[in-house]
């Protein structure tokens, strides 16, 4: 199995391109299936999560052109999907249970063919993340649904527009039932909707195809059902959570990094903690430079909140910069109940951890040391490669296949900014 091998303790510095969303680009692939006309994806990461939709698609009977060659490179291509040909609804258990963001497929599937079976995700490392919020969504709109033999079966002859009022916030209910509503009769309100780029994003590509949504970004979504919607042409947002995470390793090595092609007012909440973190930050047009001035970072509190407070998917992360930072740093995670699964592995580094319930106090050590450790989920493996970039010696990380669902080249990218990293095995 591969491994990333990183010799830690070489300064960063220099420009790296930021690519396009991972949350972004899954639930706008998924929103092609309401289409009548084909739908062109363009700044399309090259992951193993995009790898599993297209698949996912494709299953359902949706036509794929795929350019491998300029996935990630540009903006001029990346995936085209005609879901004309679309005469499956069933999203099985084999790649639900891969991705969980499969599940995102049910309310373009309600909406446009009047039924879908989607394989319930169950747990995954970070928490149990159910989807009742999904269910109840689609429930307001109208929709029939059962849940038995692991599968949410649903049925609609036409959905009709609500009011639905979430009882919490969350990403995937608020993409699933403003995806389901574009196509709904009449008019729907979502209530206390999440207001994550990611959204604006999706909502963004549904108005291309002809859609009717107001207030994404808001807490207030209202969505004008239509009877179609047409092809249409959309580039992926840059990737928040890629540049805080390519910021962070800068912070942490003291070194002068610019992120190119990013979109720097969904960070503000990151970029705010990395000025307290020392770090001097410039923003200009989309691009961010971080200058740490060789000086080690002083250790920052953090709160993880819905947007636009400050992202649980950046958690990891600033838990890796205050391992080696100045003082004690207290992170609250409130998102996910077992998020902390990188703790085990960074005190294998040589980090100062305690836990209590949903909060780790951390006290920045001098020196973090190289070791062999294991990666447990997607951003556990960022915190773990940022720690490997300071820690003295070799660190081997096992389990890679986590980075490669949300992180397109890391190595090559973090090697372009003077990381001696590599993969192994
Ligand atoms: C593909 C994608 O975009 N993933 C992101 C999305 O995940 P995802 O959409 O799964 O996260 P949610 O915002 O739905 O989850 C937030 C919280 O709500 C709970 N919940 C959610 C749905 C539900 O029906 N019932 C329920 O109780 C979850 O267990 C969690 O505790 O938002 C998360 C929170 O910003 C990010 O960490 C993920 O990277
Ligand atoms: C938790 C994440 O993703 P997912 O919701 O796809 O598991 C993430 O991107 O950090």
């Amino acid at each position: 199995m591969q491994k990333i091998q990183i010799e830690g303790g070489a300064p960063l510095n220099g420009d790296v391109q930021i690519s396009g969303a991972k949350n972004a680009v899954l639930p706008i692939l998924c929103a092609t299936l309401l289409a009548d006309e084909p739908v062109e994806i363009s700044n399309v990461p090259h992951l193993h999560d995009v790898v599993t939709t297209a698949k996912l698609l494709a299953g359902l009977g949706a036509e794929l052109t795929i350019d491998q060659g300029t996935i990630g490179k540009g903006s001029e291509s990346g995936i085209v999907v005609d879901p004309r040909s679309v005469n499956s609804h069933v999203a099985p258990y084999e790649l639900v249970k891969t991705m969980r963001a499969s599940v995102l497929v049910l309310g373009p599937l309600l909406a446009k063919y009047g039924a879908a079976e989607v394989s319930l995700p169950g747990g995954c490392a970070i928490g149990s993340r159910p989807v009742d919020l999904h269910i109840k969504g689609m429930q307001a709109l109208g929709a029939e649904i059962s849940v038995d033999h692991g599968f949410i079966k649903a049925r609609a002859d036409r959905l009709k527009g609500n009011r639905v009022v979430f009882d919490m916030v969350s990403v995937g209910a608020t993409e699933n039932v403003l995806m389901a509503a574009a196509l709904a009769q009449g008019t729907s309100v979502l209530e206390n909707a999440a207001m994550e780029p990611e959204i604006v994003d999706l909502a963004d590509c549904l108005n291309a195809m002809g859609a009717q949504i107001e207030g994404a970004g808001s807490n207030r979504i209202v969505v004008h059902g239509v009877e179609r919607l047409h092809g249409a042409k959309h580039a992926v947002v840059a990737d928040r959570i890629e540049t805080g995470t390519f910021l962070v390793a800068g912070a942490m090595t003291g070194g002068r990094i610019t992120a190119r092609r990013t979109r720097p007012e969904t960070l503000d909440a990151v970029l705010e903690k990395l000025m307290q973190a020392g770090a001097q930050i410039e923003v200009e047009g989309d691009r961010i430079t971080l200058d740490m001035k060789g000086n080690r970072p002083k250790a920052v509190n953090i709160t993880t909140a819905p947007h636009p407070a400050f992202p649980t998917d950046m958690q990891a992360q600033f838990m890796a910069l205050n391992c080696i930072a100045e003082g004690v740093g207290v992170i609250n995670e409130t998102i996910f109940e077992n998020r902390f699964m990188h703790v085990q592995e960074l005190l294998r580094l040589g980090a100062d951890i305690r836990v209590e319930g949903h909060t780790a106090i951390v006290r920045g050590v001098e020196q973090l040391s190289g070791a062999p450790v294991m990666a447990t989920d997607l951003r556990a493996s960022a915190s773990l490669i940022l720690a490997g970039l300071v820690a003295d010696g070799e660190t081997l990380i096992d389990r890679i296949y986590h980075l490669d669902r949300g992180y397109e080249n890391i190595e090559e990218k973090l090697s372009g900014l003077g990381a001696r990293i590599k993969r192994v095995g």
